[in-house]
């Protein structure tokens, strides 16, 4: 990997999170420890002063800035319809309170502030102190919405100038889209919510075309008709996404804490993957029914590579950076990052554009890098540099540099290579000067390359707008290339990827024998191919089934794809793999005089796989790590069940399944292939993709949302397959009557999100109002709320649909307890404890006994899911639901769970989380506190106030310090 992990630098380490130096809590003392660190670097101010070329008062500006601390910032995340929702909260509740502060001198304390440049003003930031935000009651009342938004994802805490790179990509919702570099995800985040753009909207649109056809009752739509590029134009499948967002990072760790962040976003169009960019694998298709003898390969409508970069555009918020910057950093991320936009560009489809971004200011880093790629991958007839002038209008930025100098290690500036050859050829190569590169220079005049119009770049500095350093370059590719082998680094001592090497290897003569690798590239080579469209990736299937190396007579001839180099990289790995044991072997190259090939090591290989990802959770830490016979971590299969499966005809005849509901998504993680635990659902392109590179050592370590999970129900009749909420708002539409609970009164959802358990049997059904009769009448098990909307004063705004489980003597939403906070507090700012009605002194064992038909959460999840253990529960060692006190197991109030689950259980399995797609937000029809003592709420149960309750998210000063 490269250099991005160090300390202050992009790409690993600290992940955006913290500040100079200070502790993460500790608001006060990050202010005083960002002040205190010296911010001077003789050779970062020298070079900058040269290479920007900024006039003398803007120096100033330039310099006060990046030493400045950078504003907070956030965005409401989520389906635009929700987002915007939620952000209409902070317009009318919030802004108004703040606004009427003045600090002690009398000035008015400033209030969050929109983002100018960011779309619908779903950005915010704001620049007020700790100290004043601790101080004043409003402020804490918008922490704790802030907190509370944030911890169920409706709000993503995130640096602004990395909410550009996808703002730029114009990703339209049915696209394939590869964010390469994507941990810890709130770039990919924003990609995901593009790939869903409109999907509700869609969705609700066809439902309601077919309710009739479906003998289905669709709810009435108050919501504001939406703008036709809201609602997007992806209607092949029902209104559903059917794009593709591939997140990949090469650190297994960061990418768990990536899928930690896009789970949230419950998204069936996902899959995470762990590989080294610079050699990311092809991923293959499964062959067109006009063309079945020709092999088909995934590529890409968009890619984002947001490489591991120096990060000196982040010193405002990596105060350390003021003593860890070293000229060095970018002179050997270059090379990697190069190789990153070559995999890119040959993975996009003719057409398709790759965003290259960093978070340095550094030229070799940026223009150097896109110059550099743009030639190897054959210059400006293949791939071009957009302009982006005509993005964001409001977004502060300058052009990117056309000239530029090299600082080396020792903090000596160079103007061209030849300078450094000259030098080089009289002293020998320095240290000093090792790393040092033609193409981290400026293209030379004259030569094709500088053609490149690299003022198309864009430039983000620190003065501009108040925000952090940042660079960004859009290119398109044009058409299908052959990359250019790297230029044999004189001094450079570097890894050669393996496109590198198939590259270098396919660019020479044909060697009379030779490796394995090569004969294999040749058989390749000798292959005839009918021709395809080009956005399909297309090679012989012959290459790709071993055994079968004989090409069909029937092909015609063809030119060789630039997939099948890909393939043969593919190849190279797994022979690597099979071969040798020792990562990399020179081997002499027959046929070409005494060139030196280095041999690849195997996937992962450069990876550091000695750690699980533990860092954010004990439980995961002391996992014992299980690993194939390559080394690798094992993860559990993906396979599909039929929908002919005898367990997906119960959820079928349960839930009354509308036959337009597909049955071919459904998957399980196991082995053997059989529906134990979870099932899962995912669009019909990931079902292609997992099902077709199953085997082929593609490290893919998540995809599917769970839909349904196994409850163990004694009961005869009731199904033991509940809805879980990621799965809810795909499914919900098509659930039968028979198992639907509406509801339309504010007061009565108040009242199910404040008390976990309201009992039913004994009458008490009445007083759940409106849904009383039908609660009481329905049958066992899981069923769909229906928060309908209507026009009525105690009534809502938005539809909102929850999953909801009638046991034998009382109900429960399956909510979370973060997620009936943050509801409470949205809907009717209300910080009301929740009741936990089973009783405060209930031990485990007579709730077990007395409740067993209720959900229970058993062992470990089949997707070995690892980041959602709470951690106080796996310090106490008792079940979900409940806590030791005293050395006694008491129901833990602060848990909106039902459960009676054994010790060890995992708690997220049991409880509901639902994502920003599942429609539950509605606009409170009034506003203002409502602090109702509800008469059986406050009984003086040990429930812990809202307080503790919100505080166990983190709290803001838990959270500031934005994700980059
Ligand atoms: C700047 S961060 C990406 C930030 C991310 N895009 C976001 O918005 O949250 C760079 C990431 O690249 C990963 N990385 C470093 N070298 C890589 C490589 N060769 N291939 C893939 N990922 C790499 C690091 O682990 C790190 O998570």
């Amino acid at each position: 990997m490269g250099r991005g992990n160090k300390r202050g630098g992009r790409g690993g380490g600290r992940g955006g999170r913290g500040r100079g130096g200070g502790s993460r809590r500790g608001g006060e003392d990050n202010r005083v420890s960002f002040d205190r660190v010296p911010k001077q670097n003789e050779k970062l101010e020298k070079y900058y002063n040269s290479v920007l070329r900024l006039s003398v008062e803007e120096k100033d500006d330039f310099w006060d800035a990046l030493k400045r601390e950078l504003p907070n910032s956030f965005r409401f995340a989520g389906s635009k319809g929700h987002a915007l929702a939620v952000q209409k909260l902070l317009i009318s509740r919030y802004i108004p309170e703040i606004s009427k502060i003045s600090h002690y001198d009398g000035t008015l304390v400033e209030p969050p502030k929109v983002v100018p440049w960011y779309p619908d003003d779903l950005a915010w930031w704001m620049t007020t102190p700790k100290n004043v935000v601790r101080r004043f009651p409003p402020f804490a009342a918008f922490q704790k919405y802030l907190v509370s938004e944030t911890s169920v994802g409706n709000i993503s805490r995130q640096e602004v100038v990395s909410m550009i790179p996808p703002l730029v990509m114009d990703l339209q919702p049915s696209m394939t889209v590869l964010d390469m570099c994507a941990a810890p995800g709130s770039k990919a985040a924003q990609l995901l919510e593009m790939v869903h753009m409109g999907e509700e909207a869609r969705m609700r649109q066809s439902l309601r075309s077919h309710a009739k056809e479906d003998g289905r009752e669709v709810s009435p739509d108050l919501s504001v008709s939406m703008d036709e590029a809201d609602v997007g134009n992806d209607w092949t499948d029902n209104g559903r996404a059917t794009g593709l967002l591939i997140a990949n990072d090469s650190d297994y760790k960061r990418s768990h804490m990536l899928i930690h962040q896009l789970k949230r976003l419950s998204s069936p169009n996902l899959i995470v993957t762990n590989h080294d960019a610079t050699m990311f694998p092809s991923i293959k298709l499964p062959p067109s029914a006009k063309n079945p003898a020709v092999n088909r390969y995934l590529k890409f409508d968009r890619i984002l590579a947001d490489v591991p970069c120096s990060g000196d555009g982040t010193t405002r918020k990596n105060v350390n950076l003021w003593q860890d910057w070293n000229p060095g950093n970018a002179l050997g991320l270059y090379v990697t990052q190069v190789r990153i936009l070559v995999r890119a560009l040959q993975m996009l489809k003719p057409g398709g554009r790759v965003v290259y971004s960093t978070c340095s200011m550094n030229p070799v880093e940026n223009e150097a890098v896109v110059a550099s790629a743009i030639e190897r991958c054959g210059g400006l007839d293949k791939v071009k540099l957009l302009p982006s002038d005509d993005k964001l209008p409001l977004l502060k930025r300058r052009p990117g540099l056309k000239s530029w100098s090299v600082i080396d290690k020792g903090g000596i500036m160079w103007f061209s290579h030849k300078d450094v050859e000259k030098y080089q050829d009289e002293h020998g190569v320095t240290p000093h000067t090792e790393r040092l590169v033609p193409g981290m220079f400026p293209p030379i005049d004259g030569s094709e390359i500088s053609q490149v119009p690299l003022e198309n770049c864009m430039r983000v500095y620190a003065h501009l707008q108040d925000t952090g350093g940042f660079f960004i370059a859009i290119l398109e590719k044009v058409t299908e290339f052959r990359a250019k082998p790297e230029s044999p680094a004189k001094n450079v001592q570097t890894e050669a990827p393996i496109t590198s090497i198939v590259d270098e290897i396919m660019s020479r003569a044909t060697p009379e024998n030779g490796d394995s690798v090569l004969r294999k590239i040749e058989a390749a080579d000798a292959l005839i191919q009918p021709s395809e469209p080009s956005n399909a990736e297309v090679a012989p299937v012959a290459r790709q089934n071993q055994e079968n190396t004989t090409p069909s007579s029937t092909l015609h001839a063809r030119k060789r794809s630039v997939d099948e180099v890909e393939d043969a990289q593919v190849d190279a790995v797994m022979q690597t793999k099979k071969l040798k044991t020792k990562n990399e072997v020179d081997v002499l190259e027959p046929g070409v005089e005494n060139v030196e090939v280095r041999r690849p090591p195997p996937p992962g290989a450069q990876l550091d796989l000695t750690k699980r990802p533990g860092d954010f959770r004990a439980e995961a830490e002391a996992r014992p790590a299980l690993r194939n016979r390559a080394g690798q971590q094992f993860e559990e299969p993906f396979k599909y069940i039929s929908g002919e499966h005898p367990e997906v005809k119960v959820v079928e005849e349960f839930y009354k399944l509308s036959p337009r509901f597909p049955r071919d998504r459904f998957m399980v993680r196991n082995a053997m292939g059989e529906p134990t635990k979870t099932i899962y659902y995912t669009s019909t392109l990931i079902r292609e993709i997992l099902t077709e590179n199953e085997g082929k050592g593609i490290k893919f370590i998540h995809g599917g949302v769970k839909m349904f999970m196994r409850q163990d129900v004694q009961k005869e009749g009731v199904c033991k397959w509940r809805i879980q909420s990621e799965g809810m708002p795909i499914l919900e539409g098509y659930v039968g009557e028979e198992r639907i609970v509406r509801l339309y009164k504010r007061s009565t959802l108040r009242k199910l999100l404040i008390e976990m358990f309201p009992k039913l049997s004994e009458g008490a059904w009445k007083d759940l109002d409106e849904i009383g009769e039908r609660v009481r009448d329905i049958g066992m098990g899981c069923c769909v709320l229906r928060v309908e909307p209507s026009n009525e004063k105690d009534g809502f705004d938005e539809r909102i649909v929850l999953p909801l489980w009638r046991s034998l003597h009382s109900l429960n939403l399956m909510l979370a307890k973060e997620d009936r906070t943050a509801m409470l507090l949205r809907l009717f700012n209300d910080t009301t404890p929740l009741v936990n009605n089973q009783g405060a002194s209930k031990k485990r064992e007579e709730v077990k006994e007395e409740d067993e038909e209720k959900p229970v959460v058993k062992s470990e999840d089949e997707d070995d899911e690892l980041a959602v253990k709470d951690e106080d529960e796996a310090m106490q060692d008792v079940a979900p639901g409940f806590k030791v006190e005293n050395g006694e197991i008491k129901v833990d109030t602060n848990m909106a769970i039902e459960s009676a689950a054994p010790v060890n259980e995992r708690p997220l399995d049991g409880i509901v989380k639902p994502g920003p797609y599942s429609s539950i937000v509605a606009e409170p029809k009034t506003g203002g506190h409502t602090d109702v003592k509800a008469d059986k709420i406050n009984k003086g149960e040990d429930t812990g106030g809202p307080e503790q309750q919100l505080n166990g998210t983190g709290g803001v000063e838990g959270q500031i310090g934005n994700s980059v």
